[in-house]
């Protein structure tokens, strides 16, 4: 048998369907998995493809035509380190070692060191669609050096997912860029996906059932909402528990997970000085929702109103429908703001437009607006922020009243909507010309002598009080 023309190590969910992508798309492909058997039980279900199974690292890189091209899809953190180690010693000088697993880019810009010191060349990508989208066709976004991109472009192009055409792949940046782009689709699904549990939760309180909600994101799956996320939701809505026949949704436990991704996220944005608003809400809600003992407790003595809304159906969809859309368009811009400031800092040179063009397929958070995301960075990529793109703008001054709504029928009920509320804070604070930081400052100038600007003179101009003492 030849040798592979791409080797992949990791065959959990990802990994196998990233493999069949590439190997359907006329590639032979090498397998390793730390666990043997699943290896074995991964090549005895594929017979007919061309994928070759090794038991030990030494056989799978001996199986690999020159230069190698070696993916690692394990668990991120340790785990890539030490699959890393154990491919040292093995690897030629010029071979490839991709991270396609959720690294954070802090270790992917010290593996790119690390690698690139010893002679070897390394991808940091971040990769996205879960299983199906491994299988069909994900969002890859790369980072490392442009010249080792152009060695993996043909196979990353195409097996990768097509949006307009375009395939949702391109050279992100240098170093961690890839891994850091990554990190913040992450966010940005994280604030996706509260703000769709928030929306759920009020169409709750209004009393809609499940088969009721499965038919409204069904047709906001055909608007201007449509997206893999809100597609998903109503499939979860129509999904039944075998056992029982209930909704399955009514039988899961209202307990988050989370991987890490969010946090990190929330992490750099405190790093740039960068609001995040809406992704701040949804992770701190992934935490407050694990707290359920907690909660429960709480329940008994906190109190607050019956959570029930008493709005006709229709009207409350539409209403829900735009403090959707606002909160979404809100939670975007944050993270594209975040992006463009990591990428000044870093000097990346990460384009937005083709960014958000990548994000169009493939990947959780592909959504039909993400094409107008796409035109407003492409039409002007200076854009200061996605709001004020005018296609954003106008959405934002249609929806704002409903949005405003929404949030006041929520909080009179009792209704926890933090995405919603913080997104609209974000967007009442950036329209507001004035903040009420004056009194801010006054009060930084009164216990610590940190000096304030004036109206009344020009700007860089630091002025001093001596206010009146309060101590005894
Ligand atoms: N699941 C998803 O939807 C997505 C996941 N990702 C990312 O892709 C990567 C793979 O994800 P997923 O497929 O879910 O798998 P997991 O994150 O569950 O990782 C399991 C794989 O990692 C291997 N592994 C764990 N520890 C080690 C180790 N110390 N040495 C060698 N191998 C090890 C396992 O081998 P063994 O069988 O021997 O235990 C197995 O192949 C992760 O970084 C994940 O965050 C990215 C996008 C979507
Ligand atoms: O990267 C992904 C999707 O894009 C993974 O599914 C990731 O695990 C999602 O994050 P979390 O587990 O924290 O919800």
């Amino acid at each position: 048998m030849s040798n592979s023309d791409f080797g992949l190590i990791g065959l959990a969910v990802m990994g196998q369907n990233l493999v069949l992508n590439v190997e359907s798309r006329g590639f032979q492909v090498s397998v390793y998995n730390r666990t043997a058997s699943v290896t074995d039980e991964f090549t005895a279900k594929h017979p007919d493809k061309k994928i070759v199974g090794e038991h030990t690292l030494e056989g799978f890189v001996k199986s690999l035509a020159s230069p190698r091209k070696v993916m690692i899809m394990v668990k991120a953190g340790g785990p890539v380190d030490a699959v890393i180690e154990s491919l040292i010693p093995l690897l030629d000088k010029g071979d490839i070692i991709i991270d396609g697993g959720n690294s954070l880019y802090t270790d992917t810009e010290r593996r790119d060191k690390w690698l690139g010191d010893l002679g070897f060349r390394f991808i940091g990508a971040g990769v996205s669609g879960g299983e199906e989208g491994a299988r069909k066709g994900p969002s890859i976004m790369p980072g490392g050096p442009a010249s080792t991109w152009e060695v993996m472009k043909p196979i990353f192009e195409s097996i990768a997912a097509v949006a307009e055409g375009e395939p949702c792949v391109f050279h992100i940046g240098p170093g961690g860029a890839g891994h850091y782009v990554k990190m913040i689709h992450n966010g940005i699904e994280y604030g996706d996906m509260q703000l769709i549990c928030e929306a759920y939760n009020i169409f709750k309180a209004a009393g809609f059932t499940p088969e009721e909600l499965a038919e409204v994101f069904t047709e906001w799956n055909e608007g201007d909402l449509e997206s893999y996320l809100i597609q998903i939701t109503s499939k979860i809505f129509a999904q039944k528990d075998p056992e029982t026949g209930k909704p399955l949704v009514d039988l899961i436990l209202d307990t988050a997970g989370q991987k890490g991704t969010g946090k990190w996220t929330l992490i750099n944005a405190v790093e740039n000085a960068v609001v995040i608003s809406t992704i701040n809400a949804a992770v701190e809600a992934r935490i407050l929702s694990s707290m359920k003992d907690k909660r429960v407790e709480a329940s008994k003595v906190l109190e607050g109103p019956k959570a029930e809304i008493d709005i006709k159906k229709k009207k409350l969809v539409k209403k829900v429908h735009d403090a959707l859309f606002a909160s979404k368009i809100i939670s975007y811009a944050q993270g594209l703001d975040l992006i463009a400031a990591m990428g000044k800092e870093k000097d990346w040179g990460l384009d937005l437009g083709k960014i958000a063009a990548i994000w169009r397929g493939g990947c959780i958070i592909r959504a039909r607006f993400l094409n107008d995301i796409t035109d407003a960075y492409r039409t002007n990529p200076q854009l200061e922020n996605l709001m004020l793109a005018p296609f954003f703008t106008d959405l934002l001054n249609e929806f704002q009243e409903n949005w405003r709504e929404v949030i006041s029928l929520a909080t009179l009920a009792g209704i926890p909507v933090p995405a919603f509320s913080a997104s609209l804070g974000y967007y009442d604070s950036y329209r507001s010309a004035v903040l009420p930081a004056n009194l801010l400052q006054a009060q930084r100038d009164f216990f610590g002598a940190h000096t304030y600007e004036r109206t009344d003179k020009p700007r860089g101009e630091f002025s001093h009080t001596d206010w009146p003492e309060v101590i005894g």
